[in-house]
Parts: C-alpha cells; structure tokens; sequence
C-alpha cells in the first residue's frame, strides 16, 4: 500500500471517530512491513482519559502486537501532526518515522492548540500555570541507586 492509501487510512479513522461522537477527530496507524499492526482513534471524552490521543492508542496497540515496548522497523501514519505528549511517547517508543496529514496550526484553528503546552514546557518550573515543584526526602533517590546496580533490569 502506497504512504497516501495508508495515510488515507489513518484519515479515515479519524473521520469516522467524529461521525460516531467516540472522540476527538484524530486517527493513527502503525505499519512494519507493510502491513497494519496498530491503529487507534482519539478516545479521551469516551475513555475519561486524557492521555488516550490516536497515536498513543495505536503504539499501545501496536505494542502489544510486537510483545515489544519499541517500535523499531516500524512507521507511524497520523492524521494529524502529534501533540507535544504524543511526541514524547513516540521517542519512547522509536519507530523508524512518522508521518502526519494535518499541520499543528490547522489543528489549533478548531481548538486543539498545543503552542500553550510548548511554551509552558519552555518556562521555568516555578513560573508554569500548573504547580511543578520538588519535594525531596532523604530516601528520593533510593530507587535509581537500586536500578543502577540491579542486575535483571530491562533498560529502554
Ligand atoms: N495529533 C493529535 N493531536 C491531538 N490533540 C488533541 N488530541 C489529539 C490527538 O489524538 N492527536
């Protein structure tokens, strides 16, 4: 299948997601060797759950698919360019590329507008609009120390 058909694909799942009232109008796929792994619709009014954006969906999806936790050889199809929370999952996951039908900016136009989290993300921690402050006891840094000497953990 040709990048459009497959993204076409992604399109259509995000189209189909508002015509049902399930969610936001976001669709996405995961694809390795051509065939269709993952998929997953924007499910964050439907699912009470505000990290449930297509693209987390379709890696969670395509995830468990692999039995893996990365996504190498893989290539993500989205109908929309991924929102700063969806780009950290995608680091997380690694796949080989994304590609995207709808820009930020369109997106922003019908109030999905992400440039308020990239700026937060840019400010000092004490001056975001939402509390991020440390709280530090003795004991915080016990788990890394275990985890750096641990002899059966699984790095990613
Ligand atoms: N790309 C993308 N942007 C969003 N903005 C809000 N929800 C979503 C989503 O599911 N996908």
């Amino acid at each position: 299948m040709s990048n459009e058909n497959l993204m076409n694909q992604a399109i259509q799942l995000a189209q189909q997601n508002v015509v049902s009232g399930h969610g936001g109008p976001f669709g996405a796929i995961v694809v390795k060797d051509g065939k269709i792994i993952g998929s997953g619709v924007n499910e964050v009014t439907s699912s009470c759950d505000p990290t449930a954006h297509a693209e987390v969906q379709a890696i969670r999806e395509a995830c468990k698919h692999l039995n893996d936790f990365q996504l190498n050889g893989c290539v993500i199809y989205t109908s929309c360019e991924p929102c700063p929370m969806c780009i950290g999952a995608i680091y997380w996951a690694r796949p080989d590329a994304v590609y995207y039908a709808c820009t930020k900016e369109e997106a922003a136009i019908i109030g999905f507008d992400d440039q308020f989290i990239y700026e937060q993300i840019a400010l000092p921690m004490e001056d975001r609009s939402i509390i991020m402050s440390q709280i530090y006891p003795p004991k915080s840094k016990l788990p890394f120390e275990t985890w750096s000497t641990s002899v059966q953990k699984i790095e990613y």
